[in-house]
């Protein structure tokens, strides 16, 4: 059996186990089925998935995000906050401007601090990508895929599609309540389409500066927040003419608010908080 200290933390209600490997080694074949194991809520410790916070030559730290299927994503909004509130708050990185290296790039971090502790964080979540090959999706490589129809389940939706580390699939509807989130999130995740599958998000413009929102992620299904998704709602909002570049955007998640703003010189900005919830040791039969 092994013994793994953990700590869990979230951003906006999206939850994860965060394993500090400054402190532990452990053999890389463990990470996916240890995702799977902590992230059960009957028989783990229940979470939307797991990550990894470690050392890099090329960058402050480093971050690796592994939803509660074991899937292994390029990144993780929601997780960069946590990771950038547990490195200054316990004493890793004390410094307020830091980088966090994730599999999808390097991303600049600066923290709102108070009584030594971070209580709002900012990131720069880097510039979207909108070819299909960039998501990936089937179709011609180079295409833009913009409010599109798109076909699921006998419906046609309109979608725009974002890739900002990781793919989002983005439909505006009227009323948030009514998005088709149970029904059609995971039939959209999984279209064949997606041969890597995708993470889908539900829009209602409020008005110029303030979305609702809600998400299926790819990998654990309806959360709490989704940073990268809520990055790439505004993007969708900008290029579809609701939303205006280089202004702060309030989304509303089901979990809490988020501000995101894609400046003029084409990165987009994501600020919000982090919290601890608790420490704790997983007993991991393997
Ligand atoms: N499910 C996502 C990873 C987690 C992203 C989300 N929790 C966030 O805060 O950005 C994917 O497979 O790409």
């Amino acid at each position: 059996m092994l013994n793994i200290e953990f700590t869990k933390m979230h951003g906006l209600g999206n939850n994860y186990l965060y394993i500090n490997l400054f402190e532990h080694t452990y053999d890389e074949a463990l990470f996916v089925p240890l995702a799977i194991a902590m992230s059960d809520v009957n028989r783990g410790i229940g979470a939307d998935g797991l990550v990894l916070i470690h050392q890099t030559a090329d960058a402050d730290c480093g971050m690796r995000i592994f939803n509660k299927d074991g899937s292994e994503a390029s990144n993780c909004g929601n997780a960069l906050r946590c990771v950038a509130k547990y490195v200054y708050d316990r004493g890793l990185l004390p410094r307020a401007t830091f980088t966090i290296q994730t599999k999808s790039g390097i991303n600049y971090v600066s923290l709102q601090v108070a009584n030594g502790e971070a209580t709002s964080i900012t990131i720069n979540m880097g510039q979207p990508k909108f070819e299909r090959q960039a998501m990936p999706m089937q179709g011609e490589a180079t295409a833009h895929v913009i409010h599109e129809p798109f076909d699921v389940d006998g419906e046609t939706l309109h979608m725009t599609n974002v890739f900002l580390g990781n793919p989002h699939a983005v439909f505006f509807v009227e009323h948030i309540e009514q998005a088709p989130l149970y029904t059609l999130g995971e039939k959209i995740e999984k279209h064949p389409i997606f041969p890597e599958r995708t993470n889908v998000e539900f829009i209602e413009v409020v008005n110029d500066t303030e979305l609702n929102f809600r998400v299926w992620e790819r990998g654990s299904g309806v959360t709490e927040a989704c940073g990268t998704g809520a990055c790439g709602a505004v993007v969708a909002a900008v290029v579809n003419g609701h939303c205006k570049r280089n202004e702060d955007v309030t989304v509303h998640l089901a979990g809490g608010d988020l501000t995101i703003k894609w400046d003029e010189a084409g990165d987009v900005w994501m600020t919000g908080p982090a919290a601890f919830i608790a420490d704790g040791t997983f007993f991991y039969n393997q």
